[in-house]
């Protein structure tokens, strides 16, 4: 039923989208303004990213793939969580959902479809909710009760684009500590009153117990341009506790780690932990970005490398070399480990790229790992 009706489903999925998060939000106004990405919802790709999610989560039930599945939902489950999101979510969204394909569909929703597809639903909703519970128990916090007030205790700017900022809990308890590659949310009141969230990768500060976030200004962006200019020492900010299910893990294997831009938060919150652990493992850090003036955290991330034995790193700027151009790569010239883990993280079109060269080279399919925030792209990243 669902294989029979997937072709409908995905041929009217944007118009059933769309009416969707107006009927949402009509229905639940302070979503809109509290927990989704009002960014995102203006350039549509919120209202592409969850109906798609459901019907991508329908394609790989009936195709049986279960190993991509199990880390789209991996990773759904860890944003849900570090937004707070609670069971009650999932009918108020189940009931609008589905009254939006009733209405675009029309007649070809007969029971038996309707059946079919809430019956997708609830498995993609209960597994979402048993992973989110078990996050929140793992954290030791209230199902959704996420949120807690820090101090920005330091901010270093790091060009014209980028701050790192320190945070402390208010009462200076060492906040919860994290693993390398997990993140917070922020969450920050605009002038309108509404409130904004957005995820940003922790590193280490140099003060065991606080935290760090280093944010790049995104050009028309609500958020950062608060966080990376608007934001000083007293500052307190509404953060969520750590999560995220795409962490270094340790072990033996040569460890690649791959970033471009602002990217490159994910490869130092790795290296800070390899350095702590005095790391032995071979590691090869792959940065790209314009030029070195636009390199964020440039000198941390060269002295965390000269700290690890045998790690080296490689840079590629842009403004000096063409990296995109078909025939051309930023890992041209770059010599990989054998059987290495590899982390990649910078902008969609830069990881999907990547993906494919690795792939090329030989590296499985199963060993390259990624995290997207925006929503829905992980999806992407498979298509090409
Ligand atoms: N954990 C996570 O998921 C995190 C994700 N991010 C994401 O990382 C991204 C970084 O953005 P930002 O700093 O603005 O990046 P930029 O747009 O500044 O790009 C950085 C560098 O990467 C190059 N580049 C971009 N795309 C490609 C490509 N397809 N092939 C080859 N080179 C490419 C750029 O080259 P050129 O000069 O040609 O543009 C530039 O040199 C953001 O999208 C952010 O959301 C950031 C932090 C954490």
């Amino acid at each position: 039923m669902i294989e029979a009706t997937l072709p409908v489903v995905g041929a009217h999925i944007g118009r059933i989208s769309e009416l969707f998060y107006d009927k949402l939000f009509a229905a639940a106004p302070s979503l809109r303004t509290d927990l989704f990405n009002r960014t995102n919802q203006e350039n549509r790709e919120q209202q592409k990213a969850l109906a798609s999610s459901v019907a991508a989560f329908a394609t790989l039930l009936v195709t049986e793939d279960a190993a991509d599945i199990d880390a789209i939902m991996a990773r759904i489950a860890a944003k849900h969580a570090s937004l707070g999101v609670q069971a009650p979510h999932y009918e108020v969204v189940r009931h609008q959902l589905f009254a939006a394909i009733a209405e675009v569909l029309g007649d070809a929703v007969t029971p038996e479809v309707a059946a079919a597809w809430r019956e997708v639903y609830t498995l993609m909703a209960n597994s979402l909710i048993e992973q989110e519970a078990a996050l929140y128990d793992k954290a030791g916090v209230r199902h959704g009760q996420v949120w807690r007030v820090v101090v920005v205790t330091d901010v270093q700017f790091d060009g014209a684009e980028v701050a790192t900022l320190t945070l402390r809990s208010l009462d200076g308890t060492p906040l919860p500590d994290f693993l390398p590659g997990q993140y917070i949310s922020i969450a920050t009141t605009l002038g309108d009153g509404t409130r904004q969230i957005r995820q940003y990768t922790l590193v280490r500060s140099h003060v065991p117990g606080e935290w760090a976030v280093t944010v790049k200004r995104v050009r028309g962006g609500i958020v950062s341009p608060f966080l990376a200019g608007g934001v000083g020492i007293g500052t307190e900010l509404v953060v969520s506790h750590p999560f995220g299910s795409l962490v270094v893990e340790d072990g033996d294997d040569p460890l690649v780690l791959i970033s471009a831009g602002i990217g490159i938060t994910p490869t130092l919150a790795a290296l800070q932990h390899l350095a702590a652990h005095r790391s032995e493992r071979e590691v090869l850090v792959v940065h790209v970005d314009r030029s070195t003036y636009d390199h964020p955290r440039r000198a941390e991330t060269q002295a965390l490398v000269d700290r690890l034995p045998r790690a080296r790193m490689q840079t590629r700027y842009s403004e000096f070399e063409e990296l995109r151009e078909e025939g051309h790569s930023p890992l041209d010239g770059v010599e990989l480990p054998t059987d290495p883990q590899v982390y990649v993280c910078g902008p969609v079109p830069f990881m999907r790229s990547i993906r494919q060269t690795l792939l090329a080279a030989g590296v499985s399919p199963d060993a390259v790992h990624y995290e997207a925030f925006a929503p829905g792209s992980w999806l992407g990243l498979t298509e090409s």
